[in-house]
Protein backbone atom coordinates (compact mmCIF):
# COMPACT_ATOMS: atom_id res chain seq x y z
CA UNK A 1 0.00 0.00 0.00
CA UNK A 2 1.07 3.49 -1.09
CA UNK A 3 1.61 5.75 1.78
CA UNK A 4 3.29 9.20 0.63
CA UNK A 5 2.29 12.34 0.53
CA UNK A 6 -0.62 12.33 -1.67
CA UNK A 7 -1.39 14.37 -5.06
CA UNK A 8 -4.69 14.65 -3.32
CA UNK A 9 -6.41 18.05 -1.98
CA UNK A 10 -9.54 19.13 -0.32
CA UNK A 11 -12.17 19.52 -3.31
CA UNK A 12 -13.70 23.29 -3.67
CA UNK A 13 -16.86 23.81 -4.78
CA UNK A 14 -19.24 20.77 -5.92
CA UNK A 15 -18.72 17.27 -4.30
CA UNK A 16 -17.73 14.67 -7.19
CA UNK A 17 -20.11 12.03 -6.10
CA UNK A 18 -18.41 9.76 -9.15
CA UNK A 19 -15.14 10.16 -7.30
CA UNK A 20 -13.82 6.61 -5.98
CA UNK A 21 -11.35 8.82 -2.83
CA UNK A 22 -12.38 9.88 -0.25
CA UNK A 23 -10.73 12.97 1.65
CA UNK A 24 -11.50 12.70 5.07
CA UNK A 25 -11.20 15.10 7.92
CA UNK A 26 -10.47 14.74 12.13
CA UNK A 27 -8.61 11.22 11.49
CA UNK A 28 -4.85 10.81 11.17
CA UNK A 29 -1.64 9.96 13.14
CA UNK A 30 -1.47 13.57 15.01
CA UNK A 31 -4.73 12.45 16.71
CA UNK A 32 -3.16 8.49 17.28
CA UNK A 33 -5.59 6.69 14.21
CA UNK A 34 -2.62 5.12 12.39
CA UNK A 35 -3.17 4.28 8.58
CA UNK A 36 -3.21 1.18 9.35
CA UNK A 37 -6.46 1.50 11.60
CA UNK A 38 -8.06 3.94 8.65
CA UNK A 39 -7.32 0.76 6.54
CA UNK A 40 -8.86 -1.77 8.79
CA UNK A 41 -12.39 0.59 8.91
CA UNK A 42 -12.93 1.37 5.43
CA UNK A 43 -11.67 -1.72 3.92
CA UNK A 44 -14.92 -3.10 5.49
CA UNK A 45 -16.53 -1.21 2.53
CA UNK A 46 -14.19 -2.18 -0.50
CA UNK A 47 -10.81 -2.41 -1.47
CA UNK A 48 -8.76 0.28 -0.31
CA UNK A 49 -5.82 1.15 -2.85
CA UNK A 50 -4.03 3.97 -1.30
CA UNK A 51 -4.26 6.22 2.00
CA UNK A 52 -2.10 9.38 1.75
CA UNK A 53 -1.84 12.60 4.26
CA UNK A 54 -3.86 15.19 2.47
CA UNK A 55 -1.93 17.93 3.87
CA UNK A 56 0.54 18.05 6.37
CA UNK A 57 -2.00 18.42 9.51
CA UNK A 58 -1.93 15.03 9.84
CA UNK A 59 -5.92 15.30 10.82
CA UNK A 60 -7.05 14.64 7.51
CA UNK A 61 -6.21 11.74 5.10
CA UNK A 62 -7.37 10.47 1.15
CA UNK A 63 -8.71 7.52 1.31
CA UNK A 64 -8.08 5.34 -1.95
CA UNK A 65 -10.64 2.84 -3.46
CA UNK A 66 -10.38 0.68 -6.27
CA UNK A 67 -14.57 1.21 -6.68
CA UNK A 68 -16.27 4.09 -6.59
CA UNK A 69 -19.22 2.15 -4.98
CA UNK A 70 -17.26 1.23 -2.18
CA UNK A 71 -15.95 5.01 -1.87
CA UNK A 72 -19.84 5.79 -1.56
CA UNK A 73 -21.18 3.19 0.75
CA UNK A 74 -18.36 4.57 3.70
CA UNK A 75 -19.05 7.83 2.64
CA UNK A 76 -22.63 7.16 3.39
CA UNK A 77 -21.56 5.26 6.61
CA UNK A 78 -19.05 7.54 8.36
CA UNK A 79 -19.56 10.65 6.95
CA UNK A 80 -20.96 12.92 10.35
CA UNK A 81 -21.28 10.11 12.69
CA UNK A 82 -18.86 8.77 15.32
CA UNK A 83 -16.62 6.05 14.19
CA UNK A 84 -15.63 3.68 17.73
CA UNK A 85 -13.01 2.10 15.53
CA UNK A 86 -11.45 5.47 15.27
CA UNK A 87 -11.59 6.85 18.38
CA UNK A 88 -14.65 7.40 18.56
CA UNK A 89 -13.99 10.80 16.56
CA UNK A 90 -16.81 11.98 14.38
CA UNK A 91 -15.31 12.39 10.62
CA UNK A 92 -16.03 14.75 8.12
CA UNK A 93 -15.83 13.07 4.83
CA UNK A 94 -16.14 14.49 0.94
CA UNK A 95 -15.40 13.04 -2.33
CA UNK A 96 -11.87 14.04 -3.27
CA UNK A 97 -10.14 14.43 -6.50
CA UNK A 98 -6.82 13.96 -7.92
CA UNK A 99 -4.43 17.03 -8.70
CA UNK A 100 -1.56 17.74 -10.59
CA UNK A 101 1.63 16.55 -9.27
CA UNK A 102 2.83 19.25 -6.64
CA UNK A 103 6.49 20.58 -5.91
CA UNK A 104 7.55 18.37 -3.00
CA UNK A 105 9.86 20.51 -0.79
CA UNK A 106 13.77 19.42 -0.45
CA UNK A 107 12.48 18.90 2.96
CA UNK A 108 10.49 16.23 2.35
CA UNK A 109 12.14 14.17 -0.04
CA UNK A 110 15.25 13.50 2.32
CA UNK A 111 14.31 9.97 3.55
CA UNK A 112 14.45 9.68 7.24
CA UNK A 113 15.75 6.51 9.04
CA UNK A 114 13.78 4.99 12.13
CA UNK A 115 17.26 2.54 12.99
CA UNK A 116 21.05 3.86 13.44
CA UNK A 117 21.46 0.55 11.61
CA UNK A 118 19.59 2.47 8.52
CA UNK A 119 21.32 5.63 8.91
CA UNK A 120 24.56 3.89 8.51
CA UNK A 121 26.69 6.90 10.11
CA UNK A 122 29.46 5.40 11.82
CA UNK A 123 29.46 6.15 15.53
CA UNK A 124 25.72 6.97 15.56
CA UNK A 125 23.82 4.92 17.16
CA UNK A 126 19.70 5.13 18.89
CA UNK A 127 18.39 2.65 21.24
CA UNK A 128 14.90 3.10 21.79
CA UNK A 129 12.78 3.28 24.75
CA UNK A 130 15.97 3.41 26.98
CA UNK A 131 13.67 4.47 29.72
CA UNK A 132 10.18 4.15 30.56
CA UNK A 133 7.23 6.49 30.47
CA UNK A 134 7.03 6.36 34.14
CA UNK A 135 10.87 7.72 34.45
CA UNK A 136 10.20 9.67 31.40
CA UNK A 137 7.24 11.99 33.92
CA UNK A 138 9.54 11.63 36.75
CA UNK A 139 12.85 13.32 34.77
CA UNK A 140 10.07 15.90 33.34
CA UNK A 141 8.75 16.63 36.47
CA UNK A 142 12.32 17.37 38.34
CA UNK A 143 13.27 20.11 35.77
CA UNK A 144 10.15 21.92 35.54
CA UNK A 145 10.50 22.48 39.17
CA UNK A 146 13.75 23.72 38.61
CA UNK A 147 14.87 26.85 36.91
CA UNK A 148 14.94 27.34 33.03
CA UNK A 149 17.45 29.75 31.13
CA UNK A 150 15.38 31.69 28.62
CA UNK A 151 17.34 31.51 24.92
CA UNK A 152 15.35 33.56 21.78
CA UNK A 153 13.68 30.27 21.12
CA UNK A 154 13.83 27.94 23.71
CA UNK A 155 14.29 27.33 27.24
CA UNK A 156 18.10 25.52 28.62
CA UNK A 157 19.41 24.29 31.89
CA UNK A 158 22.92 23.27 33.07
CA UNK A 159 24.47 20.76 35.59
CA UNK A 160 27.99 20.49 35.90
CA UNK A 161 29.28 22.96 34.21
CA UNK A 162 27.35 25.70 32.00
CA UNK A 163 27.40 25.83 28.61
CA UNK A 164 28.15 29.44 27.49
CA UNK A 165 26.36 29.42 24.26
CA UNK A 166 28.60 33.13 23.10
CA UNK A 167 31.67 30.96 22.52
CA UNK A 168 30.16 27.40 22.02
CA UNK A 169 32.46 26.03 25.18
CA UNK A 170 32.28 25.72 28.59
CA UNK A 171 33.94 26.89 31.73
CA UNK A 172 36.30 24.03 32.71
CA UNK A 173 37.31 25.96 35.62
CA UNK A 174 33.77 26.36 36.89
CA UNK A 175 32.41 23.15 38.40
CA UNK A 176 28.44 23.65 39.42
CA UNK A 177 28.45 20.62 41.15
CA UNK A 178 28.05 17.04 40.80
CA UNK A 179 24.83 15.92 37.96
CA UNK A 180 21.85 15.92 39.87
CA UNK A 181 20.56 12.87 41.64
CA UNK A 182 17.15 12.14 39.02
CA UNK A 183 19.32 11.77 36.73
CA UNK A 184 22.16 9.19 38.12
CA UNK A 185 20.28 6.11 37.02
CA UNK A 186 20.62 7.02 33.44
CA UNK A 187 24.50 7.90 33.95
CA UNK A 188 24.38 4.60 35.59
CA UNK A 189 22.43 3.15 32.37
CA UNK A 190 24.59 5.15 29.71
CA UNK A 191 27.67 3.11 31.47
CA UNK A 192 25.72 0.05 30.05
CA UNK A 193 25.49 1.27 26.52
CA UNK A 194 25.86 -1.55 23.82
CA UNK A 195 28.83 -1.06 21.56
CA UNK A 196 31.63 0.46 23.48
CA UNK A 197 34.01 -1.50 25.57
CA UNK A 198 35.48 1.36 27.42
CA UNK A 199 33.72 2.30 30.13
CA UNK A 200 36.23 5.23 31.77
CA UNK A 201 34.96 7.03 28.39
CA UNK A 202 31.09 6.77 29.16
CA UNK A 203 31.38 8.99 32.30
CA UNK A 204 30.03 11.91 31.68
CA UNK A 205 30.01 15.27 34.46
CA UNK A 206 28.13 18.03 32.10
CA UNK A 207 24.56 17.98 31.24
CA UNK A 208 21.99 19.81 28.99
CA UNK A 209 18.46 20.37 29.39
CA UNK A 210 16.62 21.80 26.17
CA UNK A 211 13.56 22.43 25.84
CA UNK A 212 12.19 23.36 22.29
CA UNK A 213 8.44 24.62 21.96
CA UNK A 214 6.44 22.95 18.67
CA UNK A 215 8.66 24.16 15.56
CA UNK A 216 11.13 24.89 16.96
CA UNK A 217 15.00 23.14 16.18
CA UNK A 218 18.65 23.87 16.14
CA UNK A 219 21.10 25.10 13.80
CA UNK A 220 23.52 22.61 12.49
CA UNK A 221 26.43 21.91 14.33
CA UNK A 222 29.42 20.27 15.44
CA UNK A 223 29.34 19.68 19.23
CA UNK A 224 33.17 21.88 19.89
CA UNK A 225 35.36 19.14 19.99
CA UNK A 226 37.57 21.35 22.51
CA UNK A 227 34.51 21.81 25.08
CA UNK A 228 33.79 18.03 25.16
CA UNK A 229 35.12 14.37 24.92
CA UNK A 230 34.13 12.17 22.15
CA UNK A 231 31.20 10.64 23.83
CA UNK A 232 27.61 12.95 23.61
CA UNK A 233 24.39 11.23 24.57
CA UNK A 234 21.37 12.43 23.73
CA UNK A 235 17.98 11.65 25.64
CA UNK A 236 14.67 12.58 23.88
CA UNK A 237 11.69 13.17 26.44
CA UNK A 238 8.10 14.36 25.70
CA UNK A 239 7.82 14.92 22.24
CA UNK A 240 9.53 13.31 18.64
CA UNK A 241 11.73 15.38 16.14
CA UNK A 242 13.98 14.06 12.97
CA UNK A 243 17.61 14.72 13.70
CA UNK A 244 19.54 15.62 10.28
CA UNK A 245 23.08 14.62 9.74
CA UNK A 246 25.30 16.87 7.32
CA UNK A 247 28.56 15.78 6.34
CA UNK A 248 30.66 19.00 4.28
CA UNK A 249 32.95 17.99 1.77
CA UNK A 250 35.63 20.86 2.95
CA UNK A 251 34.64 20.69 6.28
CA UNK A 252 35.88 23.43 8.80
CA UNK A 253 35.13 23.64 12.83
CA UNK A 254 32.95 26.87 12.36
CA UNK A 255 29.10 26.64 11.90
CA UNK A 256 28.64 26.56 8.55
CA UNK A 257 26.30 29.99 8.83
CA UNK A 258 29.26 31.60 10.39
CA UNK A 259 31.87 30.19 7.65
CA UNK A 260 29.70 30.69 4.54
CA UNK A 261 29.84 34.07 3.95
CA UNK A 262 33.78 33.09 3.10
CA UNK A 263 33.36 30.53 0.65
CA UNK A 264 29.54 29.55 -0.45
CA UNK A 265 30.54 27.18 -2.69
CA UNK A 266 31.79 25.34 -0.39
CA UNK A 267 28.85 24.76 2.12
CA UNK A 268 26.11 24.18 -0.94
CA UNK A 269 27.57 20.86 -1.68
CA UNK A 270 26.88 18.24 1.47
CA UNK A 271 25.23 14.78 2.32
CA UNK A 272 22.42 14.73 4.33
CA UNK A 273 20.69 11.89 6.34
CA UNK A 274 17.95 12.23 9.06
CA UNK A 275 16.98 9.71 11.46
CA UNK A 276 14.08 9.95 13.86
CA UNK A 277 14.05 10.34 17.48
CA UNK A 278 11.12 9.37 19.37
CA UNK A 279 10.65 9.96 23.18
CA UNK A 280 12.53 7.89 25.35
CA UNK A 281 15.22 7.29 23.06
CA UNK A 282 18.84 7.58 22.89
CA UNK A 283 21.21 8.87 20.48
CA UNK A 284 24.45 8.26 20.84
CA UNK A 285 27.39 10.49 18.86
CA UNK A 286 30.48 8.88 18.69
CA UNK A 287 33.66 8.72 16.14
CA UNK A 288 33.18 10.23 12.79
CA UNK A 289 29.46 10.94 13.51
CA UNK A 290 30.23 13.07 16.38
CA UNK A 291 33.50 14.58 15.00
CA UNK A 292 32.64 14.94 11.43
CA UNK A 293 28.85 15.39 10.68
CA UNK A 294 27.08 18.54 11.29
CA UNK A 295 23.63 17.63 13.43
CA UNK A 296 20.52 19.50 12.86
CA UNK A 297 17.04 19.79 14.27
CA UNK A 298 14.76 21.22 11.32
CA UNK A 299 12.72 24.30 12.40
CA UNK A 300 9.41 22.26 11.58
CA UNK A 301 5.84 21.62 13.18
CA UNK A 302 5.19 18.83 11.47
CA UNK A 303 7.93 16.29 10.25
CA UNK A 304 7.17 13.36 7.55
CA UNK A 305 8.92 9.46 8.50
CA UNK A 306 7.86 7.42 5.66
CA UNK A 307 4.90 8.69 4.24
CA UNK A 308 3.00 9.52 7.89
CA UNK A 309 3.11 13.40 8.80
CA UNK A 310 4.03 13.03 12.53
CA UNK A 311 3.00 16.28 14.22
CA UNK A 312 5.87 17.62 16.87
CA UNK A 313 4.23 17.88 20.54
CA UNK A 314 3.56 20.95 22.30
CA UNK A 315 7.40 20.65 23.38
CA UNK A 316 10.21 18.11 23.27
CA UNK A 317 12.56 18.28 26.15
CA UNK A 318 15.82 16.62 25.79
CA UNK A 319 19.04 15.78 27.97
CA UNK A 320 22.55 15.85 26.30
CA UNK A 321 25.10 14.36 28.60
CA UNK A 322 28.61 14.81 27.78
CA UNK A 323 32.45 14.66 29.24
CA UNK A 324 34.20 17.77 29.77
CA UNK A 325 37.51 17.61 27.50
CA UNK A 326 40.89 18.10 30.02
CA UNK A 327 43.59 18.78 27.33
CA UNK A 328 43.28 19.13 23.65
CA UNK A 329 40.96 16.96 21.04
CA UNK A 330 43.89 14.89 19.40
CA UNK A 331 40.79 13.51 16.82
CA UNK A 332 41.42 12.00 13.15
CA UNK A 333 38.77 14.54 11.53
CA UNK A 334 41.68 17.62 11.97
CA UNK A 335 39.78 19.96 9.74
CA UNK A 336 36.26 19.47 12.08
CA UNK A 337 38.92 20.16 14.97
CA UNK A 338 39.33 23.64 16.66
CA UNK A 339 42.15 21.97 18.88
CA UNK A 340 43.39 21.78 15.46
CA UNK A 341 42.86 24.47 13.25
CA UNK A 342 45.63 25.32 11.31
O1 LIG B 1 18.26 18.24 21.53
C1 LIG B 1 19.09 17.41 21.18
O2 LIG B 1 18.84 16.20 21.10
C2 LIG B 1 20.47 17.83 20.75
C3 LIG B 1 21.06 18.95 21.53
C4 LIG B 1 22.38 19.34 20.98
O3 LIG B 1 22.76 18.99 19.91
C5 LIG B 1 23.28 20.16 21.78
O4 LIG B 1 22.90 20.62 22.87
O5 LIG B 1 24.42 20.39 21.32
FE1 LIG C 1 24.86 19.25 19.62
Amino acid sequence: MNKVQSRFARPKGMDHESSSNLYVANCGPAVGISFDNIESVFGTFGKVIGIYAADETGTRVIVCFHEVSAAQAAFKALNGSSCSDLGGRTLHIRYSISQPPQKVLGDDSLPVSLLASELAIPGIYLEHEFITLKEEQELLAEVDTRPWKRLSKRRVQHYGYEFLYATKNVDSKQFLGELPSFVSHIVKKIMLFPGLDDDRSKQVDQLTVNEYPSGVGLSPHIDTHSAFDELIFSLSLAGPCIMEFRRYPQGTWHAPAAAIGNNPQQFSNFTRKAIFLPPRSMLLMSGEGRYAWHHYIPHHKVDTVGGHVIKRSSRRVSFTFRKVRKGPCCCEYRQYCDSQKS
